[in-house]
């Protein structure tokens, strides 16, 4: 599949200011002239940072979060993938942990291309593509014993002007077919979760994991989060999800070829419980919007690809 709004390469007759992009010791940040940047971490292709031109951040990272590679980060955007959550016993993915294993392998930077007309913009803007990738010979002997599939992902982070993008290319370089779930578990910061509420996910079904798996129906277009939220919002007709905070759109996210979207906040005691997640009361300014597709299974054929991801512009 072709991907839409995909940045052209670095034009030779490019002028005026441009981007700078630096790797180093396992990071690759890229700035660009209007002050915009992104942080991210080859270990899981974690984005850890994204600033508007305004300087305002807006992931969220917890203070504890492990950027060593010895844990996956608890927060910023880590990669999900071949499976959302415990994988079923009885699935090929069942022997891999919570969440599968991209975001605790060590991908490679591909490198970066530039462009200076927007990815999702009609207005001339410079944006540059950081692009990451991870096959089957990067992964550890237990992440390959566990999954026993040759893949090839391409992730690619494209910063525009209060913009990023952010595209998982999944292909099958093997002989089988294999099928796996994908989702980019985005930690977005917020000022006050109290004055915060999400729009577009109205008349949705959702599995509610706080409340045993159980099916319901989202009736209300706006969700104010007013303690432990784990739901998995299912076949979304709207492609944007927004976080709105006093009434003001703070970011909107939309899905490209991605169908479901969770939405999480551990509240008080899942936050205590987790030795990675600091200050304890920072769920007040966190809340993870995940796209994805998790309902049931991709499957893809040898040779054949799939992408997926999504596009979240900031208001500030
Ligand atoms: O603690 P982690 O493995 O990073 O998972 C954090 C969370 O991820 C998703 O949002 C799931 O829906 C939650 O059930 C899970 O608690």
């Amino acid at each position: 599949m072709d991907r839409p709004n995909k940045p052209a390469a670095l034009s030779p007759s490019s002028t005026g200011p441009q981007p700078t992009v630096r790797s180093d010791k396992g990071r690759v940040t890229a700035t660009l002239p209007t002050g915009d940047s992104v942080e991210v971490l080859t270990y899981g292709a974690t984005v850890i940072s994204w600033k508007s031109g305004s300087g305002q951040e807006n992931l969220w990272v917890s203070e504890a979060a492990k950027l060593d590679g010895s844990k996956p980060v608890r927060g910023g955007i880590p990669v999900v993938f071949p499976c959302f959550g415990p994988p079923p016993k009885d699935h090929a993915t069942g022997k891999l942990p919570q969440h599968g294993f991209a975001r605790n392998s060590q991908w490679e930077f591909l490198g970066k291309s530039s462009s200076e007309s927007g990815a999702s913009s009609s207005k001339a803007d410079d944006s540059v593509t950081l692009d990451f990738g991870l096959s089957t010979a990067q992964l550890s002997e237990e992440a390959k014993k566990a999954w026993p599939f040759d893949f090839g992902l391409v992730y690619s982070v494209t910063l525009g002007k209060g913009r990023l993008q952010t595209m998982l290319n999944v292909r099958n370089e093997g002989k089988t077919s294999f099928e796996f779930q994908m989702l980019l578990h985005s930690y977005f910061r917020v000022e006050d979760i109290s004055r915060t509420e999400t729009r577009g996910l109205g008349s949705v079904t959702y599995v509610d994991k706080v409340l045993n798996a159980t099916e319901h129906q989202q009736t209300d277009p706006n969700v104010r989060i007013t303690g432990e939220v784990d739901r998995v919002y299912k076949s979304i007709k709207i492609d944007t999800t927004s976080i709105v905070e006093g009434g003001q759109p703070r970011l909107d996210i939309t899905r490209d070829n991605l169908e479901d979207t969770v939405l999480w906040n551990p509240w008080i005691e899942k936050a205590k419980g987790m030795g990675d997640f600091e200050p304890k009361d920072g769920y007040k300014k966190m809340l993870c919007v995940e796209v994805g597709a998790v309902e049931g299974w991709q499957k893809l054929e040898p040779g054949d690809t799939f992408e997926g991801g999504q596009i979240v512009k900031s208001h500030v």
